[in-house]
């Protein structure tokens, strides 16, 4: 049987260490860092991690403000909104949550955010940074999957790393920098898409799988080759007429099929979601240090 990675711990771990580090700003008479969150239209889960991150926020010290939009706010309305954001320099972190509107170009809204705010990493300045080795803000997910690896000191360099999605904002990041010559890194890497034929064949040959898909429990013993580290982005609401909710948190790994086969595994939830908010954190508290981009 495989140890399970406990997410929630390590992000509870985490976050003593950024509290203290506002308590010794607020001792020197520093801001607190202030991070603003956008959110547009009412879809329930994006409620929930909104609200899971403005509650880390009030845990920690730092400032937060919610900004709501109706789900009719022209685009030009919302790049609006952000400029106020940007030239406010009050307010060191800003993230839109996703997903926007049909009606909304993400990629520009994303474009807008000043790349010294942009502490979700998805600015292409950010990306490019990221890609090219420098100073950026590194994209919350991939960032607290990186995080887990180092926690568990779980050997990396040398293995094979497959990746199963080739989204901006998790599997093209964690591709990136899985193979980065870094003390977690120094994978051999193969990002897989939908495109991709032979994916169990593909994911049996990873040491280390990062499942990003959006499918719930796609991912079975048959894909992972024994004693694999497996790691679960995937979060899906599924209908569930047993829970309070209404609905269960499913990952994109088969977890009782997988678990008993690999050596490391995360859970859904309390996997790599309580990370996703804390490297979010990190990053709010880099913007208000002005670490990656110093502020004159
Ligand atoms: N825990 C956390 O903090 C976070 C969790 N998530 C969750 O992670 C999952 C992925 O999110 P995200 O990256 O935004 O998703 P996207 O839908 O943007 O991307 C999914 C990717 O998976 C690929 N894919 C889809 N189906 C298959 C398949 N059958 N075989 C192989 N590849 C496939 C797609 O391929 P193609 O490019 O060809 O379409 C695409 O590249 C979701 O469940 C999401 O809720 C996301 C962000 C944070
Ligand atoms: N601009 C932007 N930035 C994001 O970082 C972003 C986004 N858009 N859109 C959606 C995804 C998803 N995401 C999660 C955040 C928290 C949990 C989380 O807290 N999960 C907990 C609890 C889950 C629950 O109870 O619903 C867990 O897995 O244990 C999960 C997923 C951030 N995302």
């Amino acid at each position: 049987m495989s140890q399970i990675i406990d997410g929630k711990m390590v992000a509870e771990t985490m976050k003593i260490a950024i509290g203290e580090e506002v308590k010794q700003m607020i001792a020197a008479g520093q801001k607190v860092p202030h991070l603003v969150a956008i959110l547009v239209g009412n879809n329930g889960a994006s409620e929930t991690y909104v609200a899971n991150k403005v509650k880390s926020c009030e845990e920690l010290g730092f400032a937060s403000t919610l900004l709501r939009f109706d789900p009719s706010i022209s685009e030009a309305d919302l790049l609006a909104e952000v400029q106020k954001v940007n030239d406010n320099p009050d307010m060191d972190g800003l993230i839109v949550q996703l997903p926007l509107p049909a009606h909304i170009n993400p990629d520009k809204v994303m474009e807008t955010i000043h790349p010294s705010k942009d502490v979700d990493g998805f600015h292409p300045i950010n990306i490019g940074r990221m890609a090219k080795g420098l100073p950026a803000y590194i994209s919350a997910t991939p960032q607290g999957v990186l995080d887990l690896l180092a926690y568990y000191k779980i050997e990396t360099a040398g293995k094979h790393c497959v990746v199963v999605g080739r989204s901006q904002i998790v599997g093209l990041p964690m591709s990136i920098l899985m193979q980065r010559n870094h003390p977690v890194g120094n994978c051999t890497v193969t990002l897989t898409h939908s495109r991709t034929p032979n994916l169990e064949e593909i994911c049996a040959q990873g040491d280390i799988v990062v499942a990003a898909l959006g499918k719930p429990e796609f991912i079975k013993a048959a894909h992972i080759k024994p004693g694999a580290v497996v790691i679960d982005v995937g979060l899906t609401r599924v209908e569930d007429a047993t829970k309070k909710s209404g609905f269960a948190l499913k990952g994109d790994v088969d977890f009782n099929d997988v678990a008993p086969k690999c050596s490391y595994i995360t859970p859904v939830p309390k996997g790599v979601g309580p990370m996703t908010i804390v490297s979010l954190m990190k990053n709010t508290l880099l913007a208000a240090k002005g670490v990656i981009y110093p502020k004159n």
